[in-house]
């Protein structure tokens, strides 16, 4: 299921404005990679193009290329719709269908990809997903309560669930853990470290802590300068972007000196 992605020479734009300039980066296949950068330097905005979501902003669009095993996603005749499904999202604020009940919530994206399913494959694939997202036991005996009556920390869980649900090959995380309590946010980092068994995952953070805590490799975004694009500044093992970074401006980023 886990992809390697390689983006190669990326620059990306809103209209004419360049907002993120020259990222080359492979990212592997199961581990998680965090992206870590002051505000506005592009992290949001480059991981939409790892989805093809960037482009949903009228006049957005890419230069580069952004291949999954050996397919460019942005080539002609790729179809969008179907690179969303294979790459899933999870965003900052948990976004349950609020009136749908869990179970819904979790085989909407089934839905929507027109999979024909029985009811009864239906109920495996939401048992199967809340069992993955760590959200099963809790739910169980309210499968069909609305989505909205649970707490923030189990909404993100039942969004991951119903990310998980259409089988993704890679999960895109933007700040999952920015509006949850500490204990919440401990759920989600242990569920990152299960999923990354089967999955791709690449987690904006904001916390270094976090990224220190989940993932594998760290890259660092960064502005070129005032009123230039932002930019890859290095992608190293975690360990090492936390240790010994190569270039200065990350030493300076991780200890706290900007940013
Ligand atoms: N929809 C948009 N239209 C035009 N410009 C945008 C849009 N979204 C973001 N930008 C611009 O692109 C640049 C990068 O923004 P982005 O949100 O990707 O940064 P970020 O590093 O994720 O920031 P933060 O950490 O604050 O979330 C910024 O200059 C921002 O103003």
């Amino acid at each position: 299921m886990a992809k390697r992605i390689e983006v190669k020479d990326l620059d990306i734009y809103y209209d004419k404005f360049l907002a993120v300039q020259g990222v080359s980066m492979t990212i592997q296949p199961r581990a998680v990679t965090a992206l870590i950068g002051p505000s506005g330097c592009g992290k949001s905005t480059f991981l939409r193009t790892l989805n093809r979501m960037h482009e949903l902003v009228p006049n957005a669009r890419v230069e580069g290329q952004v291949v999954m095993d050996d397919q460019d996603l942005y080539a002609s005749g790729v179809d969008p719709v179907k690179v969303r499904s294979q790459i899933g999202m999870v965003f900052q604020r948990p976004n349950p269908f609020p009136t749908m009940s869990i179970s819904d919530n979790v085989a909407a994206g089934l839905k929507l990809n027109n999979k024909r399913m029985k009811r009864s494959e239906l109920d495996d694939v939401v048992e199967q997903s809340l069992r993955a997202a760590n959200l099963w036991a809790e739910v169980k005996d309210r499968l069909g309560k609305p989505g909205s009556g649970l707490s923030g920390g189990q909404q993100q869980r039942l969004c991951i669930a119903r990310a998980i649900a259409v089988q993704p090959e890679v999960l895109l995380m933007d700040e999952p853990c920015s509006a949850l309590d500490p204990i919440s946010t401990q759920a989600i980092e242990d569920l990152m470290l299960q999923l990354k068994e089967n999955y791709t995952i690449v987690i904006v953070t904001h916390n270094m802590q976090q990224a220190a805590r989940v993932s594998d490799s760290t890259g660092f975004f960064n502005l070129r300068g005032v009123g230039q694009p932002g930019e890859l500044v290095e992608i190293d093992e975690t360990t090492k972007i936390f240790s010994t970074p190569s270039k200065k401006a990350t030493e300076d980023y991780i200890s706290g000196r900007f940013g």
